[in-house]
């Protein structure tokens, strides 16, 4: 298991939430009674600092998805902060949030609905500059970012439907990449992808980190692939953050329940497939 550590430990975070929590007003039961809530995120502190990898793991219905909405600005926490550069985003000014929206790019789960099926990768490329408004030789642009998740320039003329799960993903890495990312944020980046191609975009995103010092947050169900990819990981669990540490540590002590039934879950796969083997 080889972790990424090259960033620079006394670094501050550029990515954070302070103390961040979310009700949501679930359905009435019956007609005129009061609506049930549902605390979604209880007190969150979460930070990722330049250059590092940071891992967030959980169980289904844990908050990961909530907590990814707010750390990418699309929903406004009801209480505490989210800070890129030391600077919260909700009340630090216009030119601040348009960094910020630049700055933090995401890799969704599945790049066939992430992708618009008609347009072609190029022009799907060139789709967040012209909605950041950035400026500049995007042409050039485009080429670098292609060689950065090892594709060829004959990607731009193609449709999605022309490429393999594996490839599209690297494409939908690409255009998160196109606006020059701090931070990208990977939602069960491999989840939808066959087993037998999953390495190889963990590779591409522990090769983006090393090689441009960019900042990933990896959001997983799977303990094991997130300690593949991340040098530090949060462990989530009903709405809180009930574990922090380093992966190996992780594994070999977990102390929270939910850590140790997510390290439960990646032995009991690795014990059946030793079992496939003997059998
Ligand atoms: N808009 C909403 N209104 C009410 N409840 C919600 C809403 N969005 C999410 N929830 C609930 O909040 C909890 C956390 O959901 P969330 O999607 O953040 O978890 P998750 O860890 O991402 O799960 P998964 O891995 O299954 O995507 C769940 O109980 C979910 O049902």
């Amino acid at each position: 298991m080889s972790a990424v550590t090259s960033f620079p430990a006394d670094a501050r975070p550029l990515l954070e939430v302070r103390q961040l929590s979310q009700v949501y007003n679930l359905n009435r039961q019956k007609l005129f009674a009061p609506r049930p809530k549902l605390k979604v995120l209880d007190s969150i502190d979460f930070s990722v600092r330049p250059g590092e990898a940071v891992g967030l793991v959980g169980e289904s219905g844990s908050g990961k998805t909530t907590l990814t909405r707010m750390l990418t600005g699309v929903e406004r926490p009801g209480d505490g902060q989210v800070l890129y550069d030391g600077v919260d985003v909700w009340t630090g000014g216009e030119a601040h949030r348009k960094l910020f929206r630049r700055s933090v790019q995401v890799v969704l789960q599945n790049p066939r609905s992430s992708l618009d099926p008609r347009m072609r990768v190029g022009t799907s490329l060139l789709e967040p500059l012209r909605s950041l408004k950035i400026e500049g030789d995007h042409g050039t642009r485009v080429l670098e970012v292609l060689d950065q998740v090892g594709l060829d320039k004959n990607a731009l003329e193609r449709f999605p439907h022309e490429f393999s799960g594996g490839q599209l993903q690297r494409i939908a890495i690409a255009r998160a990449l196109m606006p020059g990312p701090k931070v990208l944020i990977a939602d069960e980046p491999v989840s939808a992808l066959d087993v037998s191609i999953q390495a190889q975009v963990l590779n591409l995103l522990k090769d983006l980190v090393r090689d441009l010092g960019l900042s990933l947050v990896f959001i997983a169900h799977d303990l094991s692939v997130v300690a593949y990819t991340t040098s530090k990981v949060y462990v989530m669990s009903s709405g809180k953050i009930v574990e922090v540490g380093k992966p190996l540590d992780l594994f070999r002590t977990p102390q929270a329940e939910a850590t140790q039934a997510l390290v439960g879950a990646v032995l009991s796969v690795e014990a059946g497939l030793a079992g496939n083997a003997l059998a």
